[in-house]
């Protein structure tokens, strides 16, 4: 076009050669479709997260392993894995760490951390990595040392998975809360000194509320992108020292239901204390999730209709129960609560009354935590019970979401403005035993009693500390179950195994290769750490082949081969967990067919490289056959330096080419958006 042309078409009415933009059917076509698609929980977003964010923030990930953590005390056993505290060791640079050795539900909260690690405003716990137990590449030799021996696998830990987060602190919400100064001692952490006001109701109501709106936007911020936490609940919130504010943790039975990710219409996975009456995050017969760009494209409609975030709104009213009347703080009596709620038909005002009319005879701590709980929620023009009336509401539609939560006059408004606020919320500790004693067996109100009156009479603040303790916190699932009276375990829905298996296969096959190379550039960085490690090349064949083997000149081949022989030991099997319903992958194709794809795309190109690509997929997560799969494995590691491996790395590629073409073919009809396979 010349510049003629240009000023012949200005003159021209727009409309006569359409460059006046989209016209108004256009926009009137689009503009309900792009709405729709930024309708909760957000197709486009997804879209975008999942195409273009994830890759992104995955290749940023640090690669470890466990020879990358030296592990510290154990936190706590759950039902689900092990929680430690340890160290992340990198260079000289020590960095406190969480780790958690799951067993069950790894993968899937795996996935919920990396995508939540990819909202902003640090709602969660941050997350670091998370690796395969039999993912062990040994560290290089440093200076002047022998190298690292690799870490031994416990057979008790074989197929685990380690998720690894930055330690953020060593409080969550309920350690504070079973403290009598609740919620004294959480302003510090929030604000990060001690606030200059008399003590007292109205100030404690602004450390409450402060600490219930963090609370309403981590658990907002999950819902913006599709997530049910589907276990909120004081002990889950982190108080973070290094962000100072409250943020989530513990997301293995969380339900990402963008595309339908750890959710099964009819199963359920809850703590029934915080747990809504429904027990289930959606209607029983909504179906199952169809293939996921479908799930995804209709899941608007989805979370508009069944509304699953609600779910998590009745356990932030739970939450606030608590953080308002000190007696329910303790176990046995919530337990007693909610046993309550339900003979009333969790009719709360009910409830109210009920306790009102208790309180003339009440006496003691139970008296003042009820009149110090009512009082406050009265605050405000009695916005804070207006709140938890919603909250609690038995039918999910009549919950508020999260965002009307934050937008309700009890947080927006300046707290307790009624001046008659006498009481403190605190109120006495005693409140705990005595209250939790009434609402149980009689046993326990005796104890209880006895103990609280020996308390007041002797001053044993110690003692009743202790009571405290041994009845906070300390209930353990069966005591729960038995409180409940239920005999056997909440049933849980045999999940399709393929679902999260594929994703965590193709993330573990990248991780290792980023990981072999990682510990060759550790190794070529240190040379008399790489004359070290190419020691080990030796054995490390001899390991994997059972025969003697080339003496390996290559120092960066040390680290390959040493990650061989460690893949190997660990028997390249597939690790499958029971809660996804132990299947295994159809032909351990579709991942194959993945890992191929890594492997060869990162490797160095030739032959070999093909090699380098199966091994890691096949090795990582085949399982068909364990010799096979360690040849591969073997042969892939190695063939990245090509010299040893060439002759390994061609036989098994051969053999395994067509069932790997099926595979991959397979993966593509099955699977639309790439990963997951139903
Ligand atoms: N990022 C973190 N920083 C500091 N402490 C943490 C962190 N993550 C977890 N913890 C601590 O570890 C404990 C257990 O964590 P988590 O709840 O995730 O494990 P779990 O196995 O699900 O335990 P449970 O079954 O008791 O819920 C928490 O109560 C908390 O004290």
């Amino acid at each position: 076009m010349k510049c003629g042309d240009i000023v012949y078409r200005s003159t021209l009415d727009p409309s006569l050669y359409n460059e006046a933009g989209f016209d108004e059917k256009t926009v009137a076509l689009l503009a309900p479709v792009l709405a729709y698609l930024f309708l909760p929980p957000g197709v486009l977003p997804g879209a975008i997260d999942y195409y273009i964010r994830a890759p992104l923030k995955r290749k940023q990930t640090k690669a470890i392993d466990k020879n990358d953590i030296v592990l510290g005390k154990r936190l706590g056993t759950g039902g689900f894995g092990t929680v430690f505290k340890g160290e992340l060791k990198e260079g000289s640079l020590k960095t406190p760490i969480i780790i958690k050795k799951a067993k069950e539900f790894g993968e899937a909260e795996v996935w919920m951390n990396e995508r939540m690690s990819r909202v902003a405003g640090h709602h969660v716990a941050e997350f670091v990595t998370a690796f395969d137990e039999s993912l062990n590449v040994p560290m290089p030799a440093v200076a002047g040392k022998r190298p690292a021996p690799a870490q031994p696998t416990s057979p008790l830990d074989a197929n685990s998975i380690w998720l690894v987060w930055v330690y953020e602190g060593d409080n969550t919400l309920s350690s504070l809360m079973e403290k009598r100064e609740f919620p004294y001692n959480l302003e510090p952490l929030l604000f990060g000194r001690e606030l200059r006001a008399p003590r007292g109701p109205v100030r404690e109501l602004v450390t409450i509320k402060e600490a219930f709106r963090q609370l309403l936007a981590a658990v907002a911020a999950c819902h913006s992108v599709g997530i049910v936490h589907r276990d909120i609940k004081p002990a889950n919130c982190i108080v973070s020292d290094r962000d100072k504010k409250i943020k989530l943790i513990d997301l293995g039975a969380a339900a990402d239901l963008r595309i339908g990710i750890n959710y099964v219409p009819n199963e359920y996975l809850l703590d029934p204390r915080y747990a809504p009456p429904q027990q289930y995050i959606m209607s029983t017969q909504t179906p199952k999730p169809p293939p996921k760009p479908v799930a995804a494209f209709l899941s608007p409609i989805l979370w508009a209709m069944e509304k699953p975030d609600r779910f998590d709104m009745y356990s932030c009213g739970i939450t606030l129960l608590q953080m308002v009347f000190t007696h329910l703080r303790n176990d046995n009596a919530l337990i007693a609560f909610n046993k309550r709620l339900q003979e009333l038909k969790w009719d709360l005002p009910a409830w109210r009354r009920e306790e009102e009319a208790k309180l003339p005879a009440a006496k003691g701590a139970l008296a003042e935590s009820l009149e110090a709980g009512f009082e406050a929620l009265d605050a405000d023009g009695g916005t804070g019970w207006d709140l938890l009336l919603r909250l609690l509401a038995y039918k999910p539609s009549d919950r508020p979401s999260a965002s009307e939560v934050l937008a309700h006059p009890w947080l927006t408004s300046a707290p307790g403005r009624t001046a008659s606020l006498q009481r403190s919320l605190s109120g006495s500790f005693e409140a705990t035993v005595s209250t939790a004693a009434a609402a149980t067996s009689t046993a326990l109100t005796a104890a209880g009693k006895s103990l609280g009156q020996a308390a007041n009479a002797a001053g044993l603040a110690s003692m009743e500390e202790a009571i405290l303790k041994s009845n906070q916190g300390a209930l353990t699932e069966a005591q729960l179950m038995e409180e409940l009276g239920l005999q056997e375990p909440a049933p849980v829905a045999p999940r399709e195994g393929s679902q999260t298996i594929a994703w965590w296969q193709e993330r573990q096959s990248e991780l290792r290769v980023r990981l072999v190379e990682r510990r060759e550039a550790m190794s070529e960085s240190t040379p008399s750490g790489a004359a070290q490690s190419a020691m080990q090349v030796g054995s490390a064949l001899n390991n994997v082949r059972g025969k003697g083997g080339k003496p390996a000149a290559p120092a960066a081949a040390a680290a390959a081969a040493a990650a061989a022989a460690a893949g190997a030991r660990a028997d390249a099997k597939v690790k499958i967990p029971n809660i996804l319903g132990a299947k295994k992958p159809a032909s351990g194709g579709g991942s194959n067919g993945k890992a191929n794809g890594n492997g060869n795309g990162k490797a160095a190109p030739a032959k070999a490289a093909n090699g380098n690509g199966n091994g890691n997929g096949n090795g990582n997560s085949s399982g068909n056959n364990g010799n096979g799969a360690k040849q591969q494995l073997f042969g892939g590691l190695l063939g990245r330096k090509q010299q040893p491996a060439e002759e390994v790395a061609e036989e098994p590629e051969e053999e395994e080419q067509p069932e790997q073409e099926t595979a991959s073919k397979k993966e593509r009809a099955f699977n639309l958006l790439g990963v997951f396979r139903r």
